[in-house]
């Protein structure tokens, strides 16, 4: 038989399974055995699981909380469940770290979260302003993508995070939803059930609002996700707004409000606790780390699912664990893949379910001939414009206006940082911005507008890669002047790329090919940023904080000047999403169906930000953690209507009135 998969394993009847510690209740390896318990009204309960485990808000508790969390997770890693289990979630990211919360909120199910990176619990993690000295680091992936003529042979760099909480561990923490009418989309492409009244309540699920005065039809308090306004607004942020309301933009109070337009500007909000990051690893994970039914393994990475290839049924995974050694896992129910847009699809190729003429050119037997999967890749290129401050070299000691390398040193900053979970240090960097429409004709705004007080390099991904690997970037000795910048982000690209298999080992990264410049529309939309950007840059209330335009430089003017310096310098906004599209049971290209089961397999789902349609107009975490929360009860009602014998609408029905 070939190692690609594995002939009918004993799957279990659907009954629920509890794991009971039998040694001394520490969680000592292996010591567990099974029980099994009855169907109850657990997944009423999962509605409302992130409650209970709501860490205190007190000034200080939360720091002090988070260093019992990372205590518990430390124990919950090392507790061992071998052999079987009921679900097996890969990939320990914005999604997983969801998952695993709300399906172990069923003490009669296990589950076992596989990540391959490690615990992610450093403190220059939950540092905001220290996101840029995580790229390149050894928490992140590093993907790069294939040259492309497009982009002027550039391989362009993806940071893609390699810990708990994912890629989110590592983000910039802005939190949008997009608008109502990108997930009328989704249901018009055959989504169905993920139209702005079907995803709603799952974004208020996740949402611990900390605002003041927000529209409560669209806010909620009571999630786990605490999303605040930002704690400090730094000086020439507020320059910044008050050139764009120069300039006639529109103010935005709350870009997440569904009963008014998305267009205009106003001040971010983040998915932060008091001045910390909260990723989904501190909002879902550690909360619930201890409880004995769920294990999370880190540095445990998955090779593929096991399949068995008569019942097509998914069966289990088998992955390398942080001793170097081959483990095969069952799960009972369900595998459920978490591990990205970019190594989701690589994980379904490797296990047969993927185009069959890029299976056989790798010498992977298909178990599914699905040719979508990999494809219809997008994400948000962006282009900068930065201009230095008029004494560029004297401005850098103004550490709490202009943000360089020095602002993290500065005393100021780590005192106010530390002892009042304030200042510059709780910065995401692009602290406001805005969404507008390049003109008039686009039926959403094409463009999102970042302002930094800080001078970025035309790529700075470029430059991080850099600085990763021993060079000047963020250094002292950088020779980088005080200023700003201002980035145009394609907020919603027409333009489609790929994932494919580089090899046959699930150790190389797969080939990203991002085809940014395929659908010229987008080009076009990142001319019109930069001029929109100059526009905003040149009003009176810059005048004393502007100076010379470093990048693209004032010689640059004409749209083909323009264009060229676009092919030369566009990087990542981060949102990759789509490369295991969703669509309608009879769509032959979709790789999920509405109820994210991968099509044509038993038992195997996909639910992370691979599975959008399209990208919803904004970031892409705050939207993942939706679908991982709408996932999660997808899940509980197969598990219920199998068990209760009751057919998926009317245990659906049960599940609203619960929660
Ligand atoms: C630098 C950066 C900035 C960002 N800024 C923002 C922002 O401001 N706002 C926002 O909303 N979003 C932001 N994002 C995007 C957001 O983080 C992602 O959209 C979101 O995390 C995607 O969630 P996911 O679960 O699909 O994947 P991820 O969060 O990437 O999680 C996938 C997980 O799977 C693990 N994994 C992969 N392969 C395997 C394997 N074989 N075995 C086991 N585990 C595996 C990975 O290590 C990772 O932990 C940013 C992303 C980056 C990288």
């Amino acid at each position: 038989m070939d190692q690609s998969t594995t002939k009918a394993m004993d799957v279990v009847p659907p009954a629920m399974i509890m794991f009971v510690p039998i040694a001394n209740g520490s969680g000592g390896a292996g010591a567990l055995r099974h029980s099994r318990g009855k169907v109850g009204h657990s997944a009423c309960l999962a509605a409302t699981s992130g409650r209970r485990h709501r860490p205190s808000s007190g000034s200080h508790s939360a720091r002090r909380l988070d260093v019992r969390m990372a205590a518990a997770l430390e124990q919950g890693t090392h507790r061992s469940l071998t052999g079987e289990v009921d679900y097996v979630i890969v990939g320990g990211g914005a999604a997983g770290c969801v998952l695993a919360n709300r399906l172990s909120a069923d003490k009669n199910v296990s589950v076992l979260l596989l990540e391959a990176g490690g615990k992610g619990d450093s403190f220059k993690i939950s540092v905001p302003l220290g996101f840029p000295y995580l790229c390149g680091s050894d928490i992140d992936w590093k993907y790069l993508s294939e040259p492309e003529e497009e982009l002027h042979e550039r391989r362009v760099y993806f940071p893609r995070g390699k810990m708990l909480g994912g890629s989110h561990s590592m983000s910039v923490m802005l939190y949008h939803r997009g608008e109502a009418a990108d997930y009328e989309q989704w249901e018009a492409m055959g989504a169905e059930g993920w139209g702005p009244d079907g995803v709603l309540p799952f974004f208020k699920k996740s949402e611990h609002q900390h605002a003041k005065d927000m529209d409560s039809a669209f806010h909620s308090k009571s999630g786990p996700l605490s999303v605040s306004d930002l704690r400090r607004v730094n000086p020439l942020t507020k320059v910044f707004l008050e050139a764009c309301e120069g300039a006639g933009m529109p103010r935005n109070e709350d870009f997440n409000n569904w009963n008014s337009r998305q267009d205009g500007m106003g001040t971010f909000q983040v998915t932060q606790r008091e001045g910390m990051r909260e990723s989904p690893a501190t909002a879902y994970l550690r909360p619930v780390v201890g409880r004995r039914n769920l294990r999370v393994e880190t540095h445990a990475s998955v090779e593929k699912v096991l399949i068995d290839e008569g019942s097509k049924t998914a069966v289990g995974v088998s992955y390398v664990n942080k001793d170097g050694r081959k483990v095969k896992i069952q799960a009972r129910k369900e595998v459920i893949l978490a591990a990205g847009s970019l190594a989701t699809p690589q994980l379904l190729m490797l296990s047969g379910i993927g185009d069959r003429h890029m299976l056989d050119e790798f010498g992977i037997p298909v178990i599914q001939h699905l040719p979508g999967v990999g494809q219809n890749l997008q994400d948000q290129p962006a282009v900068m414009l930065s201009y230095q401050s008029p004494n560029p070299y004297v401005d850098k000691n103004k550490t709490q206006t202009y943000y360089t390398e020095r602002t993290g040193k500065d005393i100021r900053s780590i005192l106010s940082y530390l002892f009042l979970g304030n200042g510059p240090l709780t910065s995401p960097m692009c602290e406001a911005g805005g969404f507008v429409r390049s003109d008039p004709s686009q039926r959403s705004c094409d463009l999102q507008l970042r302002f930094i007080p800080f001078v970025s390099e035309p790529d700075p991904y470029h430059s991080l890669g850099d600085f990763a690997t021993g060079g000047e970037y963020l250094t002292n000795k950088s020779n980088r002047p005080a200023g700003f910048t201002l980035q145009s982000v394609v907020t919603r690209p027409k333009s489609r790329g790929y994932v494919a298999l580089r090899s046959a080992d699930f150790r190389d990264r797969p080939m990203v090919v991002p085809r940014w410049l395929e659908d010229k529309a987008d080009l076009k939309t990142m001319v019109e940023g930069i001029k929109l950007c100059r526009k905003i840059a040149s009003q009176s209330q810059f005048a004393q904080f502007r100076g010379d335009e470093l990048y693209p430089g004032p010689q640059l003017s004409s749209d083909a000047d323009l264009e060229s310096y676009i092919r030369e310098s566009c990087h990542t906004a981060n949102a990759v999403v789509g490369s295991c599209r969703m669509g309608a049971l009879d769509d032959d290209s979709a790789v999920v169906d509405p109820s994210l089961r991968v099509k044509h397999i038993k038992n195997l789902r996909v639910i992370d930000s691979s599975v959008m349609p399209t990208l919803p107009g904004g970031q892409a975490g705050a939207p993942t953690m939706m679908i991982a929360e709408k996932g999660a009860e997808l899940v509980f009602i197969l598990a219920l209507s199998e068990s209760a014998h009751l057919p998926l609408d009317a245990v659906g029905k049960m599940l609203v009135i619960c929660s």
